[in-house]
């Protein structure tokens, strides 16, 4: 079956890979290859720009963000579009940073849904990053209330093996847990999330939390990956930092990579999430946290009235 949810696995699988679910292949009218897997809402669509198009990428960001040879491990982000206000989880419609031409030229070609309530929905929101070699993200979530379902990631520059891997206890967990800082979930609209794949590890062991396993997908250079459904909302997702990667069996030095993440800001009455993955759903997070303040609240008030009672 296509798209199959791998099962449960035993600690210590964690850290190695499972072969990632056989997709459904199709060509779209141009002959781009796309690969599915529409259990988990995940679609691949390959040569979605051509490698003209990459190259005017490359170059517009760079002119804002000129490679520093000094500095070749952080990944560098530019944002675009509706600012996200991560103190107060809102858009802020003053601040607007135009879109660049070299986006706003595809935007007609991306995928959008054809039915529904988020039908014909664009992304509003971009960030684009630049990756140096080696340099990955840590697995997290997407803020589920805050966005429209459909999440894009644009690949340019070179591909990288995106890693996922259903969510479980230790997410749920770590979703509840008191932010230490804002800033800390902020950069992308991650949630409150690991450190990166070896503090995930070392905390699921410490707490013997079985994991589900995990599987990596290759993102061409120049493809474009759309998560809607599980993989947007009950996966974890990332890149894990290493300077190789083993690619149709072959080990290969990784390139500098870019990508463009591409979402839409939810407002007002459409903020709010009633996804199937409650463990790692911010919206349902905040009610048990609103539940939890009423029930204190309302047995602080008890133990006020017993203590003023004869
Ligand atoms: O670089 C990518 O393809 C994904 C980045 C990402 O997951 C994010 O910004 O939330
Ligand atoms: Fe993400």
């Amino acid at each position: 079956m296509s798209g199959q949810v791998p099962s449960m696995s035993p600690l210590g699988a964690q850290s190695h890979l499972i072969p990632p679910p056989i997709p459904g292949t199709s060509t779209t009218p141009p002959g781009n290859l796309v690969q599915e897997w529409p259990d988990l809402g995940l679609t691949l669509i390959c040569d979605f720009i051509s490698p003209a198009e990459e190259q005017e990428m490359i170059s517009s960001f760079h002119a804002i963000s000129p490679l520093n040879p000094a500095d070749t491990k952080r990944r560098i982000s530019q944002h675009f579009g509706h600012h996200f206000d991560y103190t107060t989880f809102g858009i802020d419609e003053s601040k607007h940073s135009p879109v660049p031409s070299y986006i706003t030229n595809f935007l007609d070609r991306l995928p959008v849904d054809t039915e529904g309530k988020e039908m014909g929905r664009k992304p509003d929101q971009f960030t684009v990053q630049y990756y140096p070699p080696g340099a990955g993200i840590p697995p997290h979530v997407d803020t589920h209330s805050m966005f429209g379902e459909a999440l894009y990631s644009l690949s340019f520059g070179s591909g990288v093996p995106m890693i996922f891997r259903m969510s479980g206890e230790n997410e749920a967990r770590k979703l509840r847990l008191p932010k230490r800082s804002l800033q800390e979930s902020s950069q992308a609209g991650l949630d409150a999330s690991a450190d990166g794949k070896a503090a995930d590890e070392k905390s699921e062991k410490a707490e013997g939390v079985v994991a589900h396993p995990a599987w990596e997908l290759m993102l061409p250079a120049r493809s474009l990956l759309v998560m809607r459904g599980a993989s947007r909302y009950g996966y974890t997702h990332g890149i894990r930092p290493r300077k190789t990667d083993v690619v149709d069996g072959v080990t290969v030095r990784r390139e500098g990579r870019y990508s463009i993440t591409m979402r839409s800001v939810r407002r007002g009455e459409e903020i709010g999430c009633d996804c199937p993955f409650p463990g790692v759903c911010d919206a349902r997070v905040r009610k048990e946290q609103e539940a939890a303040a009423i029930v204190e609240n309302t047995e602080m008030a008890g133990t006020e009235c017993h203590m003023n009672s004869p």
